[in-house]
């Protein structure tokens, strides 16, 4: 049995396709990249995995089990804009997922179980190199940090999938390539497994071990939304030549055209 399986699961919003017919089985501890042009249904994949959304037909499971319907620890997301919470200090910010779970109508811990809540806290920001900035305001972060604070403020739940919608994408090339190192050395330290939405296919191509793209295989120009998109290529990476990275470049960009006609 995988750790996740999809099996011809399909997402419609009333008249429109936007995924139809995907087929995934994922290992735990792998790390999926998910290409495809604009308005594939990615996010809405991510939505799905997450428990935001629910499928318009098919399975999605987990170790077998249906998805639990709601977001829960299993789960943690970033998104490309910064998600955290803007009254709290960077190490409230980590601190508070342990709070609400432990103690969910106070919000708040005391005594031995906020010490040792602290100190997973401090070890987490330590491992994404936010210890000197532990007392400062968001707005007094750059967006690598933010970003690094929200990568945290995931990872402090120990989610058994984190789910990452376009994380670095409003970076700085230097800053992402810093966040790369540092994504793949948590992921290796933790081994977790990882679904990462990503427009740059060097970038999917670079971190993940498995890139999925996703488009469009049938296209009806009198009725766009006739069709979703599946998973066209799903490919371990380390075993791909560059012509065919530049085959898939094609073909998103000529989906990425039919979609803007
Ligand atoms: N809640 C919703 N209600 C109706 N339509 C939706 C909803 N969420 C997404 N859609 C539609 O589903 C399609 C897929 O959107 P989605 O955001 O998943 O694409 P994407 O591949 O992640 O795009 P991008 O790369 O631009 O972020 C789009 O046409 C979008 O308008």
């Amino acid at each position: 049995m995988s750790f996740i399986s999809v099996n011809k699961l399909w997402k419609q919003y009333g008249d429109q396709v936007v995924l139809e017919n995907l087929n995934l089985d994922v290992e735990q501890g792998e790390f999926c990249t998910l290409v495809g042009a604009s308005g594939c249904g990615k996010s809405t994949f991510l939505k799905m995995l997450l428990g935001q959304e629910t499928q318009t037909r098919g399975d999605l499971l987990l170790e077998g089990q249906t998805f639990p319907a709601e977001p829960d620890r299993n789960r943690g997301i970033v998104f490309q804009r910064y998600s955290v919470f803007p009254h709290l200090t960077v190490r409230q910010n980590v601190l508070m997922g342990l709070e609400l779970e432990q103690r969910p109508l106070l919000g708040k811990l005391f005594g031995s179980a906020r010490k040792e809540a602290l100190e997973k806290v401090d070890d987490m920001l330590a491992r994404v190199g936010l210890t000197p900035s532990a007392n400062k305001w968001p707005h007094e972060l750059s967006g690598g940090m933010q970003q690094r604070l929200a990568i945290a403020q995931s990872l402090i739940m120990r989610p058994r999938v984190l789910l990452l919608d376009e994380p670095f994408g409003a970076l700085d090339p230097g800053i992402r390539k810093d966040m790369h190192e540092l994504l793949l050395q948590l992921w290796q330290e933790i081994g977790i497994t990882i679904f990462m939405v990503t427009h740059d296919l060097h970038e999917g191509f670079y971190l993940g071990t498995r890139l999925l793209v996703f488009d469009k295989v049938r296209n009806d120009p009198h009725d766009p939304n006739a069709y979703g998109a599946t998973i066209t290529y799903d490919l371990p990476i380390g075993q791909m030549d560059r012509s065919l990275l530049q085959d898939i470049d094609q073909s998103v960009t000529n989906t990425a055209r039919h979609q803007a006609a």
